[in-house]
């Protein structure tokens, strides 16, 4: 069974399509890096995937099933933290969120030790008990990241996972991403994801453009050459 199947997906907000007919799947444990221009839909579309949006038309599959009928095995990085940085949370209680579900409303001894396997594997487990506020923006996203995966998702959905971090910072997350052994989406802005061992890349600007291979190199197509965010390969690959 595959991964993710969008098949000739459709969606607008209002009068305009937004994304129009995309079509890609990805296989388990697959690595999808999806990049483009502002506005383009990468968020839209990853909203659909996480089952927040339904397609306008179209057919969306995580795993053999609607993303809504399958939310338990999808873990999710928002672009932006969804708590007040004012709330005076510990990055053990926000990790623990990660664990909730319908209808539970106390954790169990064995979600408090998944939370701390994936705080130790994550290597912030020093800072189990500081409130979220006094972490640097790098450690605040590495502790998005447990949350997400502290439910032992199958498939995970990133959103500009390395933005407003510092280079290093940066890094060690892409070095994260890339060690998980779970299938991957994520939107990005950081052109250094291209880099990394992706095995598929989207471009999307309300159409979809997917690269992939066995081993993923620079792509050399036209329509990367075009996005502003990956100059720089216009002189190492795309011979501009
Ligand atoms: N709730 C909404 N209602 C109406 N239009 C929306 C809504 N959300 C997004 N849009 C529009 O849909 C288009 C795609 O937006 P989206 O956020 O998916 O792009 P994006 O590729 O993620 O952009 P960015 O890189 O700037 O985050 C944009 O033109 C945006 O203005």
């Amino acid at each position: 069974m595959r991964a993710v199947e969008v098949k000739n997906l459709y969606f607008k907000y209002e009068k305009e399509w937004v994304l129009e007919d995309i079509n890609f799947s990805l296989e388990d444990k697959e690595f999808m890096a999806i990049i483009g221009p502002n506005g383009g839909g990468k968020t839209t579309l990853l909203k659909i995937l996480l089952g927040f949006l339904k397609p306008s038309t179209g057919e969306v599959k995580i795993y053999g099933k609607p993303p809504k009928d399958n939310s338990q095995i999808i873990g999710y990085v928002p672009q932006h933290t969804n708590f007040s940085l004012d709330i005076p949370i510990t990055v053990f209680d926000i990790v623990l969120q990660g664990r909730l579900k319908k209808g539970k409303f106390f954790y169990s001894k064995e979600d408090k030790e998944k939370a701390n396997e994936i705080l130790n594997k994550l290597k912030i487990y020093q800072f189990k008990d500081r409130k979220i506020k006094d972490l640097s923006g790098g450690q605040r996203q590495k502790v998005l990241i447990a949350r997400a995966l502290v439910s032992e998702p199958k498939i995970v959905m990133m959103d500009e996972p390395t933005s407003a971090i510092d280079p290093t910072g940066q890094k060690e997350i892409l070095d994260l991403i890339e060690s998980l052994e779970i299938t991957r989406l994520v939107v990005s802005h950081d052109i250094k994801i291209l880099l990394r061992d992706v095995d598929k890349i989207a471009y999307i600007h309300k159409k979809a453009v997917i690269h992939e291979g066995p081993k993923l190199n620079i792509p050399k197509d036209k329509h990367f050459c075009e996005v502003e965010l990956i100059e720089f390969l216009k002189d190492e690959s795309c011979g501009i």
